[in-house]
């Protein structure tokens, strides 16, 4: 096994403690390095920060985008030692590194053209930045059969909104009788409306529940269709062209409010009751909720079956229809094809992604369909790629814990799990 395919095993780490560790491993990931300005270009294409609105700090892509390369053992040293990739301080002069690349020399500027060519092919863009949209409280919740208490929920979207995320949705106006677990809407979103830092949307299936979403103080809202007749039935009780009605007249309504709304679209790769569903059905239901004046299109993968094989054709019948800049993705995890699923769509130029803290979630009309990809597993792979999100991963962890002790059960993040489990470990050490 040579050392880039040896996995890093917890019994290696160094003792360090969680929050070092973390930036070590993911967050760290993001910021430059005194030792890295030398590079002074960027050199994945596409990605120089100071092109970019949404980088506030010069970024360079350097050996920390790769964390899990730093530390690899030198059969020439028989110790461990840092690599670096694309720097200019990069480890050179040694003939054993031509086992990363088994056909070439690693020592030469060639070969730093070589790795850029290959990031170039790969990582092209990818955005600088990506917006994470947090579910959890809305999402997250609305399918747990025991009610969870409103200060619970509260606490949450606190500690939620403290982490750094950009956006927290924060309940549903939707009828009690259809979604219980959301009963106290109102109740929730009048303890937390004028919360700093976050936008706190919720979500709203007619003009009733807009109503009292504005009451209780929301500023945004969010209308959901659904590119499935049968789902659309099942979920909100019309069809989808009695629903798209419904959200005009929610636009309507939010515009002269200059209240913004978002466009869900669920079922985008496939029904629990149709099956596959064509990526013309969900351009038609985007198209509509765009051109009603929505102001993001959220794609929602609701049972959790794409792979990137049917996300890129369902996003390029979308795309050909809805900008790019206005679409958003939401996965649930159900086949654990979330992640890949992601990355596939930030290379098409998506940069807005839904998930939820935890792993927490399902719909309730969606049977076995399971809960989104987890807030923490995103950020973890955003940061390792280099992109920014603003989400401080450490406060991220300490609200998933929050809501798990609270609901009674572990974690459905494998980023949490994995650096608890590293936590324990280092603390024998
Ligand atoms: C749309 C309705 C209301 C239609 O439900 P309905 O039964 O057809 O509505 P109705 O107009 O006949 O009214 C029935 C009762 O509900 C009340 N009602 C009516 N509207 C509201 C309201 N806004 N808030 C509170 N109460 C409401 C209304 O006042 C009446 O009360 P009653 O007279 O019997 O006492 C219902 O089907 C509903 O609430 N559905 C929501 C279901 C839901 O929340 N599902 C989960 C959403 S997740 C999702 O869609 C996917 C997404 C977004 O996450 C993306 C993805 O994962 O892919």
């Amino acid at each position: 096994m040579s050392s880039l395919q040896e996995p890093l095993g917890f019994d290696k780490l160094p003792s360090m403690n969680t929050i070092e560790r973390i930036q070590r491993f993911s967050s760290g990931a993001c910021r430059p390095r005194a030792d890295d300005r030398g590079m002074g270009h960027c050199w994945i294409e596409g990605r120089s920060c100071s092109s970019s609105n949404s980088c506030e700090e010069d970024y360079e892509y350097t050996r920390e985008s790769f964390p899990w390369k730093r530390h690899t053992r030198d059969p020439c040293q028989g110790n461990r030692r840092t690599t670096s990739l694309g720097s200019k301080n990069m480890v050179s002069g040694s003939s054993c590194d031509s086992r990363y690349f088994p056909d070439h020399q690693y020592s030469s500027k060639s070969n730093d053209k070589e790795i850029q060519g290959i990031a170039n092919k790969f990582l092209k863009g990818i955005p600088n930045f990506v917006k994470i949209v947090e579910v959890g409280p809305r999402d997250g919740l609305q399918n747990e059969k025991n009610i969870v208490p409103t200060d619970v929920k509260v606490e949450l979207i606190h500690r939620l909104v403290s982490s750094g995320l950009p956006v927290v949705e924060a309940t549903s106006f939707v009828s009690p009788k259809w979604v219980p677990q959301l009963a106290d809407a109102r109740d929730v979103m009048e303890a937390v409306h004028g919360l700093e830092g976050s936008r706190l949307p919720v979500l709203t299936p007619n003009l009733k529940g807009f109503e009292a979403a504005v009451a209780a103080g929301a500023k945004e809202v969010a209308v959901f269709a659904s590119a499935s007749e049968s789902f659309s039935k099942s979920n909100i009780n019309c069809s989808i062209k009695e629903s798209l009605a419904r959200y005009r007249a929610v636009t309507h309504a939010a515009k002269e409010l200059s209240i913004p709304v978002r466009g869900y679209v669920s079922c985008v790769i496939g029904c629990p009751e149709e099956g596959s569903i064509s990526p013309s059905k969900v351009a038609y239901v985007a198209k509509e909720l765009h051109d009603m004046g929505c102001f993001e299109i959220s794609l929602g993968d609701t049972i959790g079956v794409g792979t990137p094989g049917t996300v890129v054709a369902m996003l390029e019948a979308v795309m050909a229809v809805v900008p790019v800049e206005k679409l958003a993705i939401h996965f649930h995890d159900t086949y654990g094809q979330s992640l890949p699923n992601i990355l596939v769509s930030l290379q098409m130029g998506i940069s807005v992604v839904d998930s939820s803290v935890a792993g927490l979630g399902g719909c309730p009309y969606a049977k076995g369909a399971s809960g989104n990809v987890a807030t923490e597993d995103v950020v973890f792979m955003l940061h390792g790629l280099g992109v920014r999100t603003n989400v401080d991963l450490v406060k991220l962890l300490s609200a998933g814990d929050f809501i798990c002790k609270q609901l009674g059960r572990p974690s459905g993040s494998k980023t949490a799990v994995a650096l608890s489990r590293v936590t324990a470990d280092a603390s024998k050490i």
